[in-house]
């Protein structure tokens, strides 16, 4: 074959996804080498690589991007979302259309090629993206193992038997790998977070946030609406939490399933439920709740992840576009009475939000503090300190 500017040849192979049921997708490698092992799903955001990358609860999966330039504005120190750079939590693998190319942004401090093999992430680019998308839509998120290799060599064979025989995120509490207190470099818990986006002069309220695998931004949100955050590892006794008092407690985001980490997460949540303070979860943080409620979770076929998903808030009827990253759902029919399903996806009707009657407590599976997506959610964080402020007997912030 010939092309306009001469002949064609075809990449070398350098990097493949092996899935467990055998197909294997050949393409060029990017960022570190050697093999992982995941989930496989697609992000559908436009913005936001560095963000999605480094969110912790991707841990355990490799992500495919379907924007197929992903890249191009490469990489900087601010934009990370684990809060422990050097634990890289995050995805393990990560997928492109195209070749990346050189970084052209003034933020930029890294290509991202080099901040992906600083951070140990295998990346595979150069396939198409849309072929795999349409697999996950057909089939559902596989398991596979994503390999690199600069000499093309791979034993195939080898990496679809460790694809094969990977559990899968069923039963996998990963949450304890990305807390705070398993951290080398955090070694002292509880941690106080301290950088907020300015709103506010000083901070009021004092909030513990259970961390099972917290992002930067939903801190910084917090803080930025006067809260002094209090970080404590996933596995924090509700004892030790009261003991800190606090105004509220928030539940985070994290990987894997929520049934697994709940083994540890259900006692302290049923106790700080008792105890009836203040409480606000965000996505495996909602899924815990959920559970500590009496409610189940399941796995989803596709889970939902991107930055353009609508979700209908019932207590107000607005509609609101949010950022999404989960895998597993709670069964709005498993929902015990005295619990409200306040948020519901429009996309395919999946719960998204519940509240405890009568209690200062709820939560919601998207991702109010977007990091990446856009900010309709916000006011999320404003329902939360009107939670305290209420028991406080102060007036209540608007738009919340
Ligand atoms: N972003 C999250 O907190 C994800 C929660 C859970 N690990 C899921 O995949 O559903």
């Amino acid at each position: 074959m010939t092309t306009a500017s001469g002949p064609w040849i075809a990449p070398k192979v350098t990097a493949v996804l092996v899935l467990a049921d055998g197909t294997v997708i050949e393409g060029s490698g990017l960022g570190a080498t050697g093999s992982a092992v995941g989930e496989v799903c697609f992000n559908t955001a436009l913005t936001g690589y560095e963000e999605i990358l480094t969110d912790p609860s991707y841990s355990g999966q490799i992500v495919t991007f379907t924007f197929p330039h992903i890249g191009n504005v490469g990489t900087n120190d601010e934009d990370i979302e684990d809060l422990h750079p050097a634990m890289r939590a995050g995805a393990v693998g990560a997928i492109f259309r195209a070749d990346v190319t050189d970084p052209s942004n003034y933020r930029a401090t890294e290509h991202l090629d080099a901040w992906l093999r600083r951070r140990g992430v295998i990346a595979l680019t150069g396939i198409d993206t849309r072929a795999l998308t349409v697999l996950i839509r057909e089939k559902g998120m596989p398991n596979a193992v994503i390999a690199h290799s600069p000499d093309g060599k791979f034993d195939i064979e080898d990496l679809h038997r460790q694809a094969r025989e990977w559990s899968g995120l069923v039963g996998l509490d990963l949450a304890k790998e990305v807390t705070s207190g398993q951290s080398m470099v955090w070694t002292e818990t509880p941690w106080v977070w301290n950088e907020g986006y300015g709103e506010a002069q000083d901070t009021k309220y004092h909030i513990v946030a259970v961390d099972f695998g917290v992002k930067r931004n939903i801190l910084r949100l917090l803080a930025g609406l006067g809260a002094k955050v209090t970080i404590v590892p996933a596995t924090t006794s509700a004892e030790d939490i009261l003991a800190l008092n606090p105004d509220g407690v928030f539940l985070s985001n994290g990987p894997g399933d929520p049934a697994a980490t709940g083994e540890y997460a259900v006692p302290m949540i049923r106790k700080l439920l008792e105890a009836d303070i203040p409480m606000f979860g965000i996505c495996l943080g909602h899924q815990l709740l959920g559970i500590a409620l009496g409610g189940k979770t399941m796995k989803m076929d596709q889970g939902h992840h991107g930055a353009n998903h609508p979700v209908k808030d019932h207590t107000t009827g607005k509609v609101e576009i949010v950022s999404m990253n989960h895998g597993f759902a709670v069964d709005s029919k498993s929902l015990p009475e005295g619990v409200v399903e306040t948020h519901v996806s429009l996309f395919d009707g999946s719960n998204c939000g519940l509240a405890v009657v009568g209690k200062p407590v709820f939560s919601v599976q998207h991702h109010p503090e977007a990091s990446p997506g856009p900010q309709d959610s916000h006011y999320l964080f404003r329902r939360f300190i009107n939670l305290i402020r209420e028991r406080k007997g102060e007036p209540l912030l608007e738009n919340a």
